[in-house]
Parts: structure tokens; sequence; C-alpha cells
């Protein structure tokens, strides 16, 4: 067993004082300062003590011992333990079974966490981070081998007279209960009835029956009555009271046995409190102090202690869960069912630094069984009077105790008490999540209050032990002395008192008797919380570096007889107590009808606790402007992230709209460009067509041609060509010339030419037709070559756009002349056509007029043509755009060129005719 050292020393506060810039900020503490002032001129102003350090045998001397947290130079102190459940999803309906957990597990003892919102706000902290535990657990993790790993070792220190802690934390929904109480199914009982089980496997044949009982926080009294309990409802009550309200749990054994010091006996004792709205209840009661007889059940004359009677319950006796139970049986319930309790004060234990709850029952049980009949009982209560308003959430803290009274069996002298609590908090939440308002509101702030306080007691108790730690690390400054506090290291306060929930603990932290504590965190990482739970994480995080004193087993103080202000309510004069209304409907199942009570519960506060010790306004001040703050701090996140998504919102649509007027500009642009390109394309396709009829009508005279100008002639064709050809290319690529486009359209629908050029490479739809339409034209003229016995020309020299130009020249001429075409035609032919051949048949004659008629676009070798041709050139190289003027107007010029190419070279008529007189 270890021993604790103690400091010769000991820290007294400074009192605390209201700053000008605190007072700026704050005006509640210039009026809490006020106060102050107003009480201290009546009351000699006691000085702001460290309670931890404060023990009144201790002040008797000129130096002090120090308080137990700091003693860091002891070995023996330990680190809270800090264990993490993760839960499973899919449990409740309103789980997202798809969601991606922002948990992930990295070894047995790391997690790390991640916050997959993608939320663009600034955050405090990370997006990942690694939290460290003493385990982790997975969700596939049985409520058996939970309770081995966590609670057994305490259950074990419980019964070797040891004190223990263990309690979860964590959000609303996360599993606390669970883990605490289980589930409904097989082999899901959680840790508190395998606790049970564990206690009772253990103490098999070693219960005792000395008349002793625990009283406040580790003493025990000689009592006179023989048989310790508490009225429990009836089995057939209890069932009927699960009707009411739902719930059974699982009724699972556990078989475990821990070993135990046989030279003792034992009697176990339960307690079981509730801090609900920073007031504490017992959640064992059914005396008339907390619900009597008539004011939990009125009867229809009068009233009894200010409630009115309303209907009496037939067949029900006083208590609360029987009245439930009665109401579960009922055919007619009654209008309005009254149930009353009253709140209990917090005293100070004079043997030791902590606080006890006065008049907290303890109830003796014998067997497992029984204890968990007293458990469910106090469930029951907790849930009418906390958790019926939210059938889905636990709203108080839930500390069970159970004391184990060890008697020597040789001496019995030798008493000892040891504990072991189990506390259910209540999730932690944002009233920003939960939208909660009035009562709710209410209740959330004070469950947050409790759980801030919590953590603050944490971090003050972390920065002393550390201080101390450096103190006594450096030589020379082993002790903090009371006369002269500056010289030695400054601790802070820890703020035990500011909520109920941490005042009860104080005495585990700080006390006499040390023990051990867990903490068990409780995280459903598919829950939206992310923010809750990362805070919840930071919390075991600081927890864990917070050391408890080391357990030690004195011996109980023996008294006598039970003191009468433990058993007995001083007449005060209180305010007026707090009234909630809850709606209780049972039926509608089955054969059984649907049925509605009223319950009004009455919550009275409890007595002053008297002790005489001093309140400091001031710090009470700022702990609920804190408050206030934090509240504030909750509605301006809440506004700023609807802020937030109502500007994203707006955004989103703006940009929509805009993309869909782009959208739309774009569709036209396009769809007018594709218009643009297609009638450029058959623009181009026009003026080839009118070169390839030249070139039909001239293809037969070029076969009679000189060798040479043919050549020469198909050179400068096939260059014009291919300038064209690429130039319709690159026109399809052009889509945005809307002016040239316009105007070339106009230019293709007055022209209705063929064109008898051959050329694949042509890739618009509109050309490919044309294409086809000027193949269907070349065919006619093959048609026309076979008939006349002609050998069909291949492409090129389809192609040979000048090699008939003199004779083009020939025609033009003769038509000023006043010829005809055809007559015209048929000289030539006549003329140029080999002597073997006909010179002209009719057949001929009728195709050589077919092949006219379907020619009938402007020759570009007449005067006329050709001013025509270069007008619309002219046009064409005018509208063009400007990325391809370049291209139209060499293609123009080319064109041009290629026009007047034969003009230069052409010999005079004249000359020609001699030429051809020779010739014959
Ligand atoms: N480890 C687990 N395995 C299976 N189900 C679980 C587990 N943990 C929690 N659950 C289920 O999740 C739900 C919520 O759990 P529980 O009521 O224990 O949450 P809580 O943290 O106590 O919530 P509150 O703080 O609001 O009381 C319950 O339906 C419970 O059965």
């Amino acid at each position: 067993m270890a021993t604790r050292k103690t400091a010769a020393s000991r820290k007294v506060a400074a009192p605390a004082r209201v700053t000008r810039a605190a007072a700026a900020r704050c005006p509640a503490i210039v009026e809490a300062s006020a106060q102050k002032a107003a009480t201290e001129k009546t009351k000699p102003r006691k000085p702001l003590v460290n309670r931890n350090a404060a023990h009144p045998q201790n002040q008797k001397t000129g130096k002090a011992k120090a308080p137990a947290q700091l003693n860091t130079d002891d070995a023996d102190r330990e680190p809270i333990k800090a264990f993490l459940r993760i839960r499973p999803n899919g449990d409740t309906n309103d789980d997202d079974q798809t969601a991606t957990p922002y948990l992930k597990k990295l070894s047995d003892s790391a997690v790390q966490m991640t916050d997959l919102s993608g939320s663009n706000r600034i955050r405090l902290h990370p997006q990942a981070q690694v939290y460290t535990f003493n385990h982790v657990f997975t969700p596939e993790t049985r409520q058996s081998g939970f309770f081995t790993k966590t609670t057994l070792p305490l259950v074990q220190d419980l019964l070797q007279g040891q004190n223990g802690l263990i309690f979860t934390y964590g959000v609303t929904n996360s599993g606390k209960t669970y883990t605490i109480q289980g589930g409904t199914e097989k082999d899901t009982a959680g840790l508190l009835p395998r606790t049970l089980d564990v206690v009772f496997n253990s103490l098999e044949g070693l219960h005792s029956n000395a008349p002793y009982r625990p009283v406040r926080i580790s003493g025990v009294e000689r009592t006179m009555d023989d048989d310790i309990t508490c009225a429990l409802p009836e089995l057939s009550e209890e069932k009927a009271i699960a009707a009411v309200l739902g719930e059974i749990n699982s009724q699972d054994v556990d078989s475990t046995a821990v070993p135990v010091d046989k030279n003792y006996e034992y009697s176990i004792w339960i307690s079981y409190a509730e801090v609900y709205n920073e007031k504490i209840f017992d959640l064992l009661s059914n005396d008339p102090a907390n619900g009597d007889r008539d004011s939990t059940c009125a009867t229809p004359q009068g009233t009894t202690n200010g409630i009115p009677r309303s209907k009496r319950i037939p067949g029900s006796s006083s208590s609360t869960w029987s009245n439930l139970a009665s109401l579960a049986s009922l055919h007619s319930p009654p209008d309005v069912l009254f149930v009353k309790r009253k709140a209990l004060s917090l005293k100070k234990d004079p043997e030791g630094g902590g606080k006890y709850v006065a008049g907290l029952k303890c109830v003796r049980v014998r067997s497992a069984e029984e204890a968990k009949h007293v458990f469910r009982t106090g469930n029951i209560n907790r849930r009418v009077f906390g958790t019926l308003t939210n059938a889905v959430s636990s709203r108080s803290h839930g500390i069970f105790t159970l004391r184990a009274v060890r008697i020597h069996r040789g001496d019995p002298s030798d008493v000892s008490v040891s504990r072991l609590s189990i506390v259910d908090l209540a999730g932690s939440e944002r009233t920003k999540n939960t939208h909660n308002t009035g009562d709710r509101l209410k209740e959330a702030g004070n469950i947050n209050k409790s759980l801030m306080v919590l953590g603050q007691c944490m971090e003050a108790m972390r920065s002393n032990q550390r201080r101390v730690a450096a103190m006594l690390a450096a030589p020379g400054r082993g002790e903090i002395d009371i006369a002269n506090p500056g010289r030695g290291v400054k601790l802070a306060i820890i703020p035990f008192r500011h909520s109920k929930l941490t005042e009860l603990f104080q005495d585990f932290f700080t006390g006499e008797q040390g023990g051990h504590a867990a903490m068990i965190v409780n995280v459903n990482p598919y829950d939206t919380g992310f923010d809750e739970n990362s805070h919840v994480m930071r919390f075991a995080a600081l927890a864990r570096e917070v050391t408890t004193a080391p357990p030690t087993v004195p011996k109980a103080n023996i008294r006598q007889t039970p003191t009468p202000t433990e058993r007995v309510f001083k007449a005060h004069k209180t305010p007026a107590p707090n009234r909630r209304n809850v709606t209780i409907t049972t039926g509608g199942t089955g054969t059984r009808k649907r049925s509605e009570a009223r319950v009004e519960i009455i919550e009275e506060d409890e007595e002053s606790d008297g002790d005489g010790e001093p309140v400091d306004v001031l710090v009470d001040a700022l702990f609920e402007e804190l408050e206030d703050l934090r509240i504030k701090l909750y509605e301006s996140e809440m506004r700023c992230a609807i802020i937030e998504a109502e500007t994203r919102e707006e955004v989103m649509q703006e940009m929509e709209e805009r993309m869909i007027n782009m959208q739309r500009v774009f569709a036209e642009r396009l769809k007018k460009a594709v218009k643009q390109s297609e009638a450029k394309t058959d623009a181009k396709i026009d003026m080839l067509h009118q070169f390839g009829a030249f070139t039909a009508n001239s293809r037969r005279k070029t076969r009679s041609k000189p060798a040479e100008t043919s050549i020469e002639s198909t050179e400068a064709g096939s260059e014009i060509i291919s300038n064209v050809t690429r130039n319709t290319e690159d026109s399809d690529e052009d889509e945005e010339d809307d002016s040239l486009e316009d105007s070339l359209a106009g230019f293709s629908e007055d022209e209705d030419a063929e064109t008898t050029y051959d050329d694949s490479s042509t890739q618009s739809p509109l050309a490919r037709k044309s294409h086809s339409e000027a193949k269907k034209g070349s065919s006619t003229i093959g048609l026309l070559d076979q008939d006349m016995g002609i050998d069909e020309m291949d492409a090129d020299e389809t192609m040979t756009a000048g090699a008939g130009t003199d004779f083009d020249e020939d025609e033009e001429d003769e038509e000023a002349e006043g010829s005809s075409a055809v007559t015209e035609e048929e000289e030539d032919e006549d003329e140029w056509l080999p002597d073997s051949e006909p010179k002209s048949t009719p057949k001929a004659k009728q195709d050589g007029k077919v092949a006219k008629d379907a020619n009938q676009s402007p020759n570009p070798r007449s005067a006329s043509g050709v001013m025509k041709l270069q007008k619309k050139l002219h046009e064409l190289s005018l509208y063009a755009d400007d990325d391809n003027d370049k291209e139209e107007d060499e293609v123009v010029s080319d064109i041009k060129e290629k026009s007047q190419l034969p003009q230069k070279k052409e010999p005079s008529k004249t000359a020609r005719r001699s030429t051809r007189q020779k010739k014959y």
C-alpha cells in the first residue's frame, strides 16, 4: 500500500478583485461585486481559499500539507485512464447507412479524426487530428470484453477497499447509456449490471450482517434498523411500468468473479442520484419527503400539500412507480398525476475535504438480482423525472454508487468503506444542433455548464500538477509558504464548486482517500457532430494528463447514532417549486385501449447547506457571464452558418443562371456559325462549279489541244483547285464570320449551278451534297463523252480548267458576233475532232444540248461572266473574315490570275483563224 508524502506548506489564494478592464467588459461583474460589497458590510469577508489546501486540521499549524493533487512526486499517482468506444452505425433509423466515418483507428491506442464535411469554415483546429487513449474499442467490441478491460479492475479495487470512479463522456446518441446499462438483446448487458454480478459472485459466503451502514463520504455508523432498504416496486409493477416507459434492459448474468480477502466480511450498499438542471435528486427515494402518498396520488376531495387532488388510482400504493404501474393497467387513467420530489443539498464532510449528498438514500442489497432491481427502480424515476420529456436522450447525469463496507472477522473495529461510482453523464450538445428553446435550452445550458466546469477543473488540476512538478524539480523550492504565497508557486483555483457534478467528484480528485479513475469516451463517428466530437476528444486528451491520488484504505470512524439532519429536513422558506408537465401515452397496441395521462412534476429546491462556506459572488458572476457568452457564441456561429449557407445558395443560383445564358448564347452562335460556314462552302463550291462547267464545255476541245498548252493549263488548274480546296477546308473551320456568311448565303441562294470537280477532301455536309450533285453532273458529262465515243477522262483531266481557254475565247467572240453557242461548238468540234470520228450525229447534238443545258452557269470566260465572277469574288474578298482574308485574297487573286492568264497568251482572232487555215 502506498503511503502519501505531504508537503509542509499550503497556498492561500489572494482575494479576488474586480479590475477596471474586467468591469468594463462585464457589467454583471460590477453588479455582483456591488452585491458582494454589501454583504461584506454585514459580514467580515473571508478570503477565497484554495479548497484543496484548506483542511481545518491543517490550519492549526503554520504550514499546511499540500492538497492531494500536489503530490506529484509520489510515484503512485496515476493519470485518469481514457478508453474510446466507437459506436457502430445503423442502430437507429436516422443514421445514414452509407455515411463515411470521420474517425479512423490507427492502432489499439490511437485514432485519427478527419473532418469530411468539406466546409470552408475557418476552424480553430487542424482538420485531421490524432488522439491517443489507453485503448480504442471498435464497433465490433462485445459488452463482456469491454467490461473486462475497463471496469473489472475497478471492481477488484472496490472489494480490496479502494475507491474508483468510471464515467462515460460523449455527445448525445454516442452510446453512453448503452455502455453503462446495456441493450435489450441477449449478451448486451452493460458494465453496471455486470459489475453487480461480479461483486456478488466474488462475495459468495462472505456477506456480513454487522449493523453498520455507510454515511457521508467514507464514514460508517451503527444502525438500529436491522434491515435498511428502500421500497421497491413489485416485479409485476415493474413490468407494468416497463409497458409505460418502454424499457427493460438485458437480463444477462456475468459469471466472472474476482479474488477477495477472505479475512473480511462485506456488505454492499447502493445509492443512485441524478444531477438534473444543477440540482441533485435521489432516484431511490420513495418516501413522503420526495413524493408523499397524498401528493403523488391525490384523491378527488380537496388538496394536499398545495397540489389539487385528482382521481385516485384504484388499488395503487403511494409510490411514483406504483402509480405509474397502475396507469398502465387502468381503463380510465387520472386526468392529472402529480409526482413530486425534492432536490438534495450537498454538505461538507467534517471528516474529509469533500462533500456528500445529505439525505441520499443508501440501500443495502444482498444479491445481484436485488441490486439490479434497485437500479431499475432508480432508472424508472430517472426516466419519469428526467427524460420523459425527451424520450430519446438522457438529460441528467446519473450517478450510481456501490459502497462496500468491510468488517474484519477477527477485529470488529477494523471497518472500512470503499466506493465505486459509475456515472452516466448527459450528452454534451450544442444548442445550435438541437434548436432547443425554453426548458430544453435551460437543460442543455446546465448540462453543458457542468461538463464545461468538469473540463475547467481538469484543466486547472493539470496545470497545478505541472507547476508543482516543476517547483519540486527545482532545488530549494519544495515548499509553498502560506504566510507569503507570492514566493511559492501560484496555483490556480479549481472551480469544483461551480457545478454540482464537480462538487460531488471533488473528494475523489483531492480527498485523502484517492482512487482510480477511468473515463469512457463514446463516439458516434457517423454523426454530424464533428465539432462536438472533437471537443470530446480534446477533453479526453486533457483528462489523461490529470492524475489522481493513490488509493488508500483508511479505517472508518464509526458513529454511534445517526445525525438527525440527515433524516429530517429543516422547515425553511424555499422558492416556488419548479413544475413541469409531461404527457404519458399508454396502450394503443393490440387490444389495449390507447390512453393518455398528464403527469405534473414538481421539483422543490434544496435547502441551503448552511455550512458557512464563503461563496465568491464574483466567480459565480464570471461563470454566469461565461455561460452567457458561450450561448451567444453558439448563436452567432449558427447565424454565420446560416448566412454562409444562404450566400452559397445565392451564388450558386447566380452562376447557374449565367451558365444557362452563356450556353444559350453559344448555342445560337454555333448554329449561326454552322449556317454561315455551310453557305460559305456552298459559295465556293458554286465558284468551282462555274469553272467546272467551263471545263466540261472545253473538255472535248482539250483533247485535241497541243500537248504543251494542255500541260500548262493542267498545272494551273491543279494549283487553283488545290488552293480552293485548301481554302474550303479552312473555311470549314471558320465558324464565326457572321457578315461574310450572311452575304455568301444570299450568294449561294442565287446560284443553282452544278459542279464537276471531284475532290473527296471537301468536309462540309452541304459540300458533300453538292459534291454528289456535281458527281451526277460529271456522270452526265461522262455519258455524253461515252456516247460521243470519247474515253472517260480522269479527274486531273476533268479539272484542267485552263485547257480550253482558247476555244472559250472563240466561243465568246462568236457569241459576241451573234452566232449561237451550239453552232459554234459544233463548228469547233468539227474543226478539232479527228477525221475518223463522225462529225456530228443527231444524238451527239442532242447530248451536246443536254450538256449545254446542264451547264447553265454564267460562263466565266464571257465578258459578263467574268465580270459577274469578279464581282462575286470581290464580294467574297470584301466580306471575308480577318482570319481568312489572306487566304481568300490569295485564292481570289489566284483565280483572277488564272482567268487572266490565257488572255495574256491569247493570240489574236485573225492569227488563230490563220492558224486553223494553215492546219487544214
Ligand atoms: N456499441 C453499441 N452497439 C450497438 N448499439 C449501440 C452501441 N452503442 C450505442 N448503441 C445504440 O445507439 C443508440 C443510442 O445510444 P445511447 O442511448 O446509449 O446514447 P447516449 O449517448 O446515451 O445518448 P444520450 O446522451 O442522449 O442519452 C441506442 O439505440 C443504442 O442501442
